[in-house]
Protein backbone atom coordinates (compact mmCIF):
# COMPACT_ATOMS: atom_id res chain seq x y z
CA UNK A 1 0.00 0.00 0.00
CA UNK A 2 1.43 3.45 -0.73
CA UNK A 3 0.85 6.30 1.53
CA UNK A 4 0.96 10.33 1.47
CA UNK A 5 0.44 12.92 3.88
CA UNK A 6 -1.63 16.03 3.39
CA UNK A 7 -0.15 18.48 5.98
CA UNK A 8 -2.79 20.60 6.94
CA UNK A 9 -2.38 24.15 8.19
CA UNK A 10 -4.44 26.98 7.45
CA UNK A 11 -6.67 24.82 5.36
CA UNK A 12 -8.57 23.22 8.25
CA UNK A 13 -11.40 21.64 6.14
CA UNK A 14 -12.51 18.93 3.33
CA UNK A 15 -14.56 20.96 1.35
CA UNK A 16 -12.56 22.54 -1.70
CA UNK A 17 -9.01 21.58 -0.26
CA UNK A 18 -6.24 20.29 -3.28
CA UNK A 19 -3.89 19.75 -0.37
CA UNK A 20 -6.44 16.42 0.78
CA UNK A 21 -7.81 15.95 -2.68
CA UNK A 22 -4.33 15.44 -4.29
CA UNK A 23 -2.97 13.45 -1.24
CA UNK A 24 -5.32 11.43 -1.84
CA UNK A 25 -5.20 10.97 -5.93
CA UNK A 26 -1.00 10.36 -4.80
CA UNK A 27 -1.37 7.12 -2.93
CA UNK A 28 -3.43 4.55 -1.77
CA UNK A 29 -3.48 5.27 1.77
CA UNK A 30 -3.03 8.75 3.45
CA UNK A 31 -2.50 10.25 6.75
CA UNK A 32 -3.72 13.38 7.37
CA UNK A 33 -1.86 15.11 9.83
CA UNK A 34 -1.70 18.59 11.94
CA UNK A 35 1.27 19.47 14.09
CA UNK A 36 0.77 22.03 16.48
CA UNK A 37 3.98 24.02 15.93
CA UNK A 38 6.02 25.08 18.56
CA UNK A 39 7.38 27.75 16.36
CA UNK A 40 3.72 29.60 16.74
CA UNK A 41 3.81 29.27 20.07
CA UNK A 42 6.99 30.49 20.59
CA UNK A 43 5.98 33.77 18.71
CA UNK A 44 3.67 34.36 20.58
CA UNK A 45 0.97 34.13 18.06
CA UNK A 46 -0.81 31.29 19.81
CA UNK A 47 -3.18 33.48 22.16
CA UNK A 48 -5.64 32.09 24.44
CA UNK A 49 -8.83 33.13 21.71
CA UNK A 50 -7.14 31.39 18.66
CA UNK A 51 -6.09 28.24 20.08
CA UNK A 52 -9.27 28.00 21.64
CA UNK A 53 -10.90 28.23 18.61
CA UNK A 54 -8.16 25.85 16.80
CA UNK A 55 -9.05 22.95 19.13
CA UNK A 56 -12.87 23.43 17.87
CA UNK A 57 -11.39 23.75 13.92
CA UNK A 58 -9.08 20.30 14.69
CA UNK A 59 -11.92 18.20 16.42
CA UNK A 60 -14.47 19.13 13.57
CA UNK A 61 -12.43 17.84 11.00
CA UNK A 62 -11.52 15.24 13.15
CA UNK A 63 -15.01 13.86 13.26
CA UNK A 64 -15.05 15.03 9.44
CA UNK A 65 -12.41 12.67 8.53
CA UNK A 66 -13.90 10.06 10.71
CA UNK A 67 -17.21 9.87 9.03
CA UNK A 68 -15.52 9.34 5.66
CA UNK A 69 -13.66 6.37 7.69
CA UNK A 70 -10.40 8.29 8.32
CA UNK A 71 -9.23 10.42 11.39
CA UNK A 72 -6.98 13.13 12.05
CA UNK A 73 -3.19 12.47 13.33
CA UNK A 74 -2.09 15.36 15.75
CA UNK A 75 1.65 15.74 16.52
CA UNK A 76 3.11 18.47 18.69
CA UNK A 77 6.69 19.87 17.81
CA UNK A 78 8.69 21.09 14.95
CA UNK A 79 6.48 20.73 11.91
CA UNK A 80 9.09 19.85 9.26
CA UNK A 81 10.93 17.46 12.03
CA UNK A 82 7.40 15.79 12.67
CA UNK A 83 6.46 15.50 9.71
CA UNK A 84 9.66 14.34 8.17
CA UNK A 85 9.73 11.40 11.11
CA UNK A 86 6.45 10.44 10.46
CA UNK A 87 7.19 10.28 6.36
CA UNK A 88 10.02 7.72 6.87
CA UNK A 89 7.49 5.80 9.48
CA UNK A 90 5.11 5.35 6.73
CA UNK A 91 7.23 5.45 3.85
CA UNK A 92 5.20 8.20 2.40
CA UNK A 93 5.70 8.84 -1.64
CA UNK A 94 4.62 12.38 -0.98
CA UNK A 95 4.12 15.55 1.27
CA UNK A 96 1.28 17.91 0.54
CA UNK A 97 1.07 21.23 1.91
CA UNK A 98 -0.75 24.73 1.07
CA UNK A 99 1.62 27.58 0.06
CA UNK A 100 1.73 29.84 3.02
CA UNK A 101 2.46 33.89 2.72
CA UNK A 102 3.66 35.10 5.81
CA UNK A 103 7.54 35.01 6.35
CA UNK A 104 6.83 32.68 9.39
CA UNK A 105 4.99 30.23 7.03
CA UNK A 106 7.53 30.57 4.17
CA UNK A 107 10.51 30.18 6.26
CA UNK A 108 8.27 26.37 7.20
CA UNK A 109 8.43 25.37 3.42
CA UNK A 110 11.58 26.29 3.32
CA UNK A 111 12.36 23.93 6.37
CA UNK A 112 9.94 20.90 5.06
CA UNK A 113 11.73 21.51 1.75
CA UNK A 114 14.84 20.71 3.29
CA UNK A 115 13.71 17.77 5.45
CA UNK A 116 11.79 15.69 2.35
CA UNK A 117 13.37 16.76 -0.59
CA UNK A 118 11.68 16.16 -3.58
CA UNK A 119 8.72 14.51 -1.76
CA UNK A 120 7.26 17.93 -0.75
CA UNK A 121 4.45 18.84 -3.24
CA UNK A 122 3.08 22.65 -2.76
CA UNK A 123 0.07 24.12 -3.90
CA UNK A 124 -1.06 27.87 -4.58
CA UNK A 125 -4.33 29.05 -4.42
CA UNK A 126 -5.35 26.83 -1.36
CA UNK A 127 -5.65 29.90 1.13
CA UNK A 128 -6.84 32.90 -1.23
CA UNK A 129 -9.32 32.69 -4.06
CA UNK A 130 -6.31 34.13 -6.47
CA UNK A 131 -2.12 32.65 -5.43
CA UNK A 132 -0.21 35.98 -4.60
CA UNK A 133 2.08 36.42 -7.72
CA UNK A 134 -0.64 35.13 -9.87
CA UNK A 135 -1.30 39.09 -11.26
CA UNK A 136 1.40 41.61 -11.23
CA UNK A 137 2.06 44.78 -12.61
CA UNK A 138 4.39 44.97 -15.08
CA UNK A 139 8.24 44.59 -13.73
CA UNK A 140 6.68 43.99 -10.56
CA UNK A 141 6.33 41.50 -8.16
CA UNK A 142 3.10 42.64 -6.45
CA UNK A 143 0.10 45.60 -6.29
CA UNK A 144 0.59 47.92 -4.32
CA UNK A 145 -2.54 49.71 -5.13
CA UNK A 146 -6.19 48.02 -4.72
CA UNK A 147 -8.24 48.84 -7.93
CA UNK A 148 -5.63 48.16 -10.40
CA UNK A 149 -5.03 45.06 -8.50
CA UNK A 150 -9.22 44.09 -8.71
CA UNK A 151 -8.83 44.55 -12.36
CA UNK A 152 -6.20 41.81 -12.52
CA UNK A 153 -8.10 39.95 -10.22
CA UNK A 154 -11.32 40.00 -12.02
CA UNK A 155 -9.32 39.51 -15.76
CA UNK A 156 -7.59 36.13 -14.02
CA UNK A 157 -8.08 32.72 -14.33
CA UNK A 158 -9.11 31.15 -10.61
CA UNK A 159 -9.39 27.47 -9.68
CA UNK A 160 -12.28 25.80 -9.81
CA UNK A 161 -13.43 24.50 -6.20
CA UNK A 162 -12.67 20.59 -6.03
CA UNK A 163 -15.50 18.71 -4.02
CA UNK A 164 -14.82 16.87 -0.61
CA UNK A 165 -13.96 13.20 -0.63
CA UNK A 166 -16.52 10.71 0.20
CA UNK A 167 -13.71 8.58 1.90
CA UNK A 168 -10.27 8.97 3.22
CA UNK A 169 -8.16 5.98 4.64
CA UNK A 170 -5.74 5.73 6.82
CA UNK A 171 -2.74 3.94 7.19
CA UNK A 172 -4.06 1.78 10.95
CA UNK A 173 -0.91 1.48 12.47
CA UNK A 174 -0.44 5.39 12.52
CA UNK A 175 -0.91 6.08 16.53
CA UNK A 176 -3.69 9.26 16.37
CA UNK A 177 -2.18 11.67 19.16
CA UNK A 178 -0.16 13.56 20.63
CA UNK A 179 2.59 12.42 23.04
CA UNK A 180 2.30 14.15 25.78
CA UNK A 181 -1.19 15.59 25.33
CA UNK A 182 -4.45 15.67 22.75
CA UNK A 183 -5.87 19.15 21.93
CA UNK A 184 -5.26 21.72 23.27
CA UNK A 185 -7.53 22.76 25.97
CA UNK A 186 -7.79 26.31 26.44
CA UNK A 187 -9.85 28.90 28.20
CA UNK A 188 -10.53 31.37 25.97
CA UNK A 189 -10.05 35.37 27.07
CA UNK A 190 -13.39 36.27 25.45
CA UNK A 191 -16.81 34.88 26.94
CA UNK A 192 -18.65 35.48 23.54
CA UNK A 193 -16.17 33.51 21.19
CA UNK A 194 -17.89 31.64 18.18
CA UNK A 195 -17.42 28.29 17.41
CA UNK A 196 -14.61 27.14 15.85
CA UNK A 197 -14.38 24.68 12.75
CA UNK A 198 -16.02 23.90 9.12
CA UNK A 199 -19.17 22.32 10.47
CA UNK A 200 -19.17 25.69 11.75
CA UNK A 201 -18.45 28.11 9.61
CA UNK A 202 -20.95 26.50 6.69
CA UNK A 203 -23.82 26.81 8.76
CA UNK A 204 -22.84 30.61 9.28
CA UNK A 205 -22.38 30.95 5.54
CA UNK A 206 -25.99 28.93 4.87
CA UNK A 207 -27.77 31.06 7.55
CA UNK A 208 -26.47 34.48 6.67
CA UNK A 209 -27.92 36.44 3.95
CA UNK A 210 -25.03 38.23 1.64
CA UNK A 211 -28.12 40.02 -0.54
CA UNK A 212 -28.36 42.70 1.61
CA UNK A 213 -24.31 42.95 2.33
CA UNK A 214 -23.82 45.81 0.16
CA UNK A 215 -26.80 47.73 2.20
CA UNK A 216 -26.02 46.97 6.04
CA UNK A 217 -22.10 46.04 5.95
CA UNK A 218 -21.16 49.37 7.54
CA UNK A 219 -24.49 49.63 10.09
CA UNK A 220 -22.83 49.30 13.09
CA UNK A 221 -25.63 48.16 15.15
CA UNK A 222 -27.04 46.05 12.14
CA UNK A 223 -24.67 43.64 12.18
CA UNK A 224 -25.45 42.25 9.03
CA UNK A 225 -21.54 41.28 7.62
CA UNK A 226 -20.73 38.00 7.26
CA UNK A 227 -19.15 37.16 10.32
CA UNK A 228 -16.99 34.54 8.33
CA UNK A 229 -13.61 35.96 9.18
CA UNK A 230 -12.03 33.46 11.50
CA UNK A 231 -13.47 30.61 9.48
CA UNK A 232 -11.23 31.98 6.68
CA UNK A 233 -8.40 32.59 8.90
CA UNK A 234 -8.10 29.07 9.83
CA UNK A 235 -9.49 27.87 6.13
CA UNK A 236 -12.62 26.32 7.91
CA UNK A 237 -13.79 27.98 4.86
CA UNK A 238 -12.03 28.23 1.41
CA UNK A 239 -12.22 31.69 0.04
CA UNK A 240 -12.23 30.06 -3.97
CA UNK A 241 -15.41 28.39 -2.38
CA UNK A 242 -16.83 31.35 -1.82
CA UNK A 243 -16.13 33.68 -4.07
CA UNK A 244 -17.85 30.79 -6.59
CA UNK A 245 -21.03 30.26 -4.33
CA UNK A 246 -21.70 34.32 -4.64
CA UNK A 247 -20.87 34.28 -8.37
CA UNK A 248 -23.54 32.26 -8.62
CA UNK A 249 -26.33 34.13 -6.36
CA UNK A 250 -24.95 37.44 -8.06
CA UNK A 251 -26.33 40.81 -7.24
CA UNK A 252 -25.22 43.67 -5.62
CA UNK A 253 -25.04 42.17 -2.37
CA UNK A 254 -22.81 38.99 -3.89
CA UNK A 255 -20.34 41.40 -5.62
CA UNK A 256 -19.72 43.52 -3.01
CA UNK A 257 -19.07 40.68 -0.72
CA UNK A 258 -16.40 39.48 -3.18
CA UNK A 259 -14.71 42.54 -3.61
CA UNK A 260 -13.98 41.96 0.48
CA UNK A 261 -12.64 38.78 -0.34
CA UNK A 262 -10.48 40.51 -3.01
CA UNK A 263 -9.04 42.45 -0.04
CA UNK A 264 -8.23 39.17 1.90
CA UNK A 265 -6.10 38.35 -1.28
CA UNK A 266 -4.42 41.70 -1.93
CA UNK A 267 -3.22 42.07 1.42
CA UNK A 268 -2.08 38.54 1.23
CA UNK A 269 0.00 39.37 -2.09
CA UNK A 270 1.15 42.11 -0.40
CA UNK A 271 2.80 40.06 2.19
CA UNK A 272 3.87 37.33 0.11
CA UNK A 273 6.47 39.83 -1.60
CA UNK A 274 7.44 41.97 1.20
CA UNK A 275 6.90 39.58 4.45
CA UNK A 276 8.70 42.14 6.82
CA UNK A 277 5.74 44.90 6.17
CA UNK A 278 4.35 42.78 8.95
CA UNK A 279 6.91 45.09 10.95
CA UNK A 280 8.21 47.71 8.79
CA UNK A 281 6.24 50.33 7.66
CA UNK A 282 5.45 49.52 4.45
CA UNK A 283 5.56 53.11 2.97
CA UNK A 284 7.70 55.02 5.87
CA UNK A 285 6.66 59.07 6.57
CA UNK A 286 9.45 59.05 8.96
CA UNK A 287 7.05 59.33 11.88
CA UNK A 288 8.23 60.66 15.19
CA UNK A 289 4.96 58.47 16.91
CA UNK A 290 3.74 60.01 20.41
CA UNK A 291 4.66 57.67 23.33
CA UNK A 292 2.03 57.28 26.35
CA UNK A 293 1.44 54.47 28.27
CA UNK A 294 -1.71 55.86 30.48
CA UNK A 295 -3.45 56.64 26.50
CA UNK A 296 -2.66 53.33 24.71
CA UNK A 297 -3.75 51.68 28.22
CA UNK A 298 -6.81 53.63 27.99
CA UNK A 299 -7.31 52.76 24.40
CA UNK A 300 -7.24 49.20 25.24
CA UNK A 301 -9.33 49.36 28.07
CA UNK A 302 -12.05 51.02 25.99
CA UNK A 303 -11.92 54.05 28.13
CA UNK A 304 -11.10 56.89 26.00
CA UNK A 305 -14.00 59.07 26.75
CA UNK A 306 -15.40 58.39 22.97
CA UNK A 307 -18.28 55.85 23.04
CA UNK A 308 -18.17 55.14 19.81
CA UNK A 309 -14.16 53.99 20.10
CA UNK A 310 -14.66 52.38 23.28
CA UNK A 311 -17.84 50.25 21.89
CA UNK A 312 -15.63 48.73 19.44
CA UNK A 313 -12.33 47.87 21.89
CA UNK A 314 -14.91 46.21 24.27
CA UNK A 315 -16.90 44.45 21.43
CA UNK A 316 -13.16 43.27 20.66
CA UNK A 317 -12.49 42.45 24.25
CA UNK A 318 -15.92 40.43 24.87
CA UNK A 319 -16.12 38.32 21.11
CA UNK A 320 -12.52 38.78 19.97
CA UNK A 321 -13.92 40.05 16.69
CA UNK A 322 -15.16 43.55 15.84
CA UNK A 323 -17.43 44.85 13.12
CA UNK A 324 -14.94 46.59 10.53
CA UNK A 325 -16.20 50.15 10.56
CA UNK A 326 -15.32 49.98 14.09
CA UNK A 327 -11.68 48.34 13.45
CA UNK A 328 -11.29 51.42 11.24
CA UNK A 329 -11.85 53.97 13.80
CA UNK A 330 -10.70 52.68 16.66
CA UNK A 331 -7.52 52.01 14.73
CA UNK A 332 -7.33 55.59 13.18
CA UNK A 333 -7.68 56.86 16.87
CA UNK A 334 -4.98 55.25 17.90
CA UNK A 335 -2.48 55.68 15.08
CA UNK A 336 -3.72 59.73 14.08
CA UNK A 337 -6.02 60.88 16.87
CA UNK A 338 -3.70 59.69 19.84
CA UNK A 339 -0.86 59.18 16.64
CA UNK A 340 0.46 56.19 18.71
CA UNK A 341 2.73 53.85 17.23
CA UNK A 342 0.22 51.50 14.90
CA UNK A 343 2.18 48.77 16.16
CA UNK A 344 1.11 48.78 19.35
CA UNK A 345 -2.36 48.99 18.59
CA UNK A 346 -1.96 46.03 15.87
CA UNK A 347 -0.25 43.73 18.46
CA UNK A 348 -3.27 44.50 20.93
CA UNK A 349 -5.52 43.44 18.67
CA UNK A 350 -3.64 40.36 17.37
CA UNK A 351 -3.44 39.42 21.36
CA UNK A 352 -7.61 38.73 21.04
CA UNK A 353 -8.74 38.56 17.56
CA UNK A 354 -10.31 35.56 16.91
CA UNK A 355 -9.82 35.98 13.20
CA UNK A 356 -5.94 37.85 13.95
CA UNK A 357 -4.14 37.38 10.63
CA UNK A 358 -0.38 38.71 9.87
CA UNK A 359 -1.69 40.12 6.23
CA UNK A 360 -4.90 41.28 7.04
CA UNK A 361 -4.24 42.87 10.64
CA UNK A 362 -1.07 44.42 9.53
CA UNK A 363 -1.90 45.31 6.48
CA UNK A 364 -5.20 47.01 7.53
CA UNK A 365 -3.36 48.63 10.28
CA UNK A 366 -0.76 49.91 7.98
CA UNK A 367 -3.55 51.36 5.53
CA UNK A 368 -5.47 53.16 8.41
CA UNK A 369 -1.98 54.80 9.79
CA UNK A 370 -0.99 55.90 6.40
CA UNK A 371 2.39 53.87 6.09
CA UNK A 372 0.97 51.11 4.03
CA UNK A 373 -1.36 51.05 0.83
CA UNK A 374 -3.45 53.68 1.33
CA UNK A 375 -3.87 56.49 -1.79
CA UNK A 376 -4.46 59.26 0.99
CA UNK A 377 -2.15 58.32 3.69
CA UNK A 378 -2.84 61.52 5.79
CA UNK A 379 -6.78 60.82 6.11
CA UNK A 380 -8.12 61.16 9.60
CA UNK A 381 -11.80 59.49 10.56
CA UNK A 382 -13.42 61.74 13.03
CA UNK A 383 -14.89 59.67 15.75
CA UNK A 384 -18.05 62.03 16.54
CA UNK A 385 -18.74 61.97 12.79
CA UNK A 386 -18.30 58.40 12.24
CA UNK A 387 -20.57 57.62 15.09
CA UNK A 388 -23.10 60.19 12.96
CA UNK A 389 -23.24 58.63 10.25
CA UNK A 390 -22.44 54.59 11.06
CA UNK A 391 -24.53 54.55 14.71
CA UNK A 392 -27.07 57.06 13.95
CA UNK A 393 -29.29 56.01 16.99
CA UNK A 394 -26.52 55.12 19.24
CA UNK A 395 -27.86 51.46 19.73
CA UNK A 396 -24.46 50.13 19.14
CA UNK A 397 -22.99 52.13 21.87
CA UNK A 398 -25.69 51.15 24.14
CA UNK A 399 -24.85 47.82 23.69
CA UNK A 400 -21.25 47.82 24.54
CA UNK A 401 -21.06 50.70 27.19
CA UNK A 402 -23.75 49.83 30.04
CA UNK A 403 -22.47 52.86 31.68
CA UNK A 404 -24.38 54.84 28.62
CA UNK A 405 -27.20 52.41 28.28
CA UNK A 406 -29.91 54.84 30.19
CA UNK A 407 -28.85 57.58 27.33
CA UNK A 408 -31.27 58.11 24.58
CA UNK A 409 -30.61 58.66 20.99
CA UNK A 410 -27.39 60.29 19.46
CA UNK A 411 -26.67 61.76 22.61
CA UNK A 412 -25.11 58.88 23.67
CA UNK A 413 -21.85 59.35 21.34
CA UNK A 414 -21.49 63.25 23.37
CA UNK A 415 -21.92 62.30 27.19
CA UNK A 416 -19.86 65.27 27.95
CA UNK A 417 -22.68 67.19 26.52
CA UNK A 418 -25.26 65.63 29.09
CA UNK A 419 -26.80 67.72 32.07
CA UNK A 420 -26.05 64.88 34.14
CA UNK A 421 -22.43 63.27 33.85
CA UNK A 422 -22.82 59.87 33.75
CA UNK A 423 -19.84 57.69 35.45
CA UNK A 424 -18.03 57.28 32.54
CA UNK A 425 -14.26 59.09 31.82
CA UNK A 426 -14.03 62.53 30.03
CA UNK A 427 -12.63 62.57 26.52
CA UNK A 428 -8.66 61.07 26.83
CA UNK A 429 -8.15 64.11 24.21
CA UNK A 430 -9.32 66.72 22.09
CA UNK A 431 -9.50 65.76 18.32
CA UNK A 432 -7.53 68.40 16.66
CA UNK A 433 -5.11 66.19 14.54
CA UNK A 434 -1.80 68.54 15.65
CA UNK A 435 -0.08 65.64 17.02
CA UNK A 436 -0.25 63.77 13.72
CA UNK A 437 0.46 66.48 11.47
CA UNK A 438 3.30 67.49 13.47
CA UNK A 439 4.72 63.95 13.94
CA UNK A 440 4.73 63.35 10.24
CA UNK A 441 5.99 67.15 9.42
CA UNK A 442 2.93 68.23 6.80
C1 LIG B 1 -7.31 47.81 11.77
C2 LIG B 1 -7.90 46.59 11.11
C3 LIG B 1 -7.46 45.32 11.48
C4 LIG B 1 -8.00 44.18 10.85
N1 LIG B 1 -7.55 42.94 11.23
C5 LIG B 1 -8.03 41.83 10.59
C6 LIG B 1 -7.56 40.54 10.93
O1 LIG B 1 -6.69 40.36 11.77
N2 LIG B 1 -8.11 39.47 10.29
C7 LIG B 1 -9.07 39.62 9.32
O2 LIG B 1 -9.52 38.62 8.76
N3 LIG B 1 -9.49 40.84 8.96
C8 LIG B 1 -9.02 41.94 9.56
N4 LIG B 1 -9.48 43.19 9.19
C9 LIG B 1 -10.38 43.30 8.03
C10 LIG B 1 -11.87 43.29 8.37
O3 LIG B 1 -12.16 44.23 9.36
C11 LIG B 1 -12.38 41.91 8.79
O4 LIG B 1 -11.98 40.94 7.86
C12 LIG B 1 -13.90 41.89 8.89
O5 LIG B 1 -14.36 42.87 9.79
C13 LIG B 1 -14.35 40.52 9.33
O6 LIG B 1 -15.73 40.49 9.48
P1 LIG B 1 -16.65 39.70 8.46
O7 LIG B 1 -16.15 38.32 8.28
O8 LIG B 1 -18.05 39.86 8.94
O9 LIG B 1 -16.40 40.51 7.13
P2 LIG B 1 -17.27 40.70 5.81
O10 LIG B 1 -17.58 42.13 5.71
O11 LIG B 1 -18.41 39.75 5.79
O12 LIG B 1 -16.24 40.37 4.65
C14 LIG B 1 -16.05 39.04 4.16
C15 LIG B 1 -14.60 38.65 4.27
O13 LIG B 1 -13.80 39.49 3.46
C16 LIG B 1 -12.53 39.69 4.08
N5 LIG B 1 -12.36 41.12 4.36
C17 LIG B 1 -13.30 42.03 4.64
N6 LIG B 1 -12.75 43.25 4.80
C18 LIG B 1 -11.43 43.09 4.63
C19 LIG B 1 -10.32 43.98 4.67
N7 LIG B 1 -10.43 45.28 4.91
N8 LIG B 1 -9.09 43.45 4.46
C20 LIG B 1 -8.92 42.15 4.19
N9 LIG B 1 -9.93 41.26 4.13
C21 LIG B 1 -11.17 41.73 4.35
C22 LIG B 1 -12.54 38.91 5.38
O14 LIG B 1 -11.93 37.66 5.17
C23 LIG B 1 -14.03 38.77 5.67
O15 LIG B 1 -14.35 37.66 6.45
C24 LIG B 1 -8.98 44.34 9.83
C25 LIG B 1 -9.40 45.62 9.47
C26 LIG B 1 -8.88 46.73 10.11
C27 LIG B 1 -9.35 48.09 9.70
Amino acid sequence: MSVSIALFTQDLRLHDNPVLRAALADADEVVPLFVLDDGVAATGFAVPNRSAFLAGCLADLDAGLRSRGGRLVLRRGAVAAETARLAAATGAVSVHVAAGVSGFAQRRESALREALGGRLRVHDAVLTALAPGAVTPAGKDHYAVFTPYLRAWRAAQRRHPVAAPRAVRVPADVPDGVPGGALPDVRPDSPGLPAGGESAGRARWSAWQVDRYEEVHDDLEGDGTSRLSPYLHFGCLSAAELVALAERRGGPGAEAFVRQLVWRDFHHQVLAARPDAAHADYRPHDDRWHRDEAELAAWKAGRTGYPIVDAGMRQLAHEGWMHNRARLLTACFLAKTLYLDWRAGAAHFLSLLVDGDVANNQLNWQWVAGTGTDTRPNRVLNPLTQAKRFDPDGAYVRRWVPELAHVPGAAVHQPWLLAERPDYPAPLVGLDTGRFQQGRGR
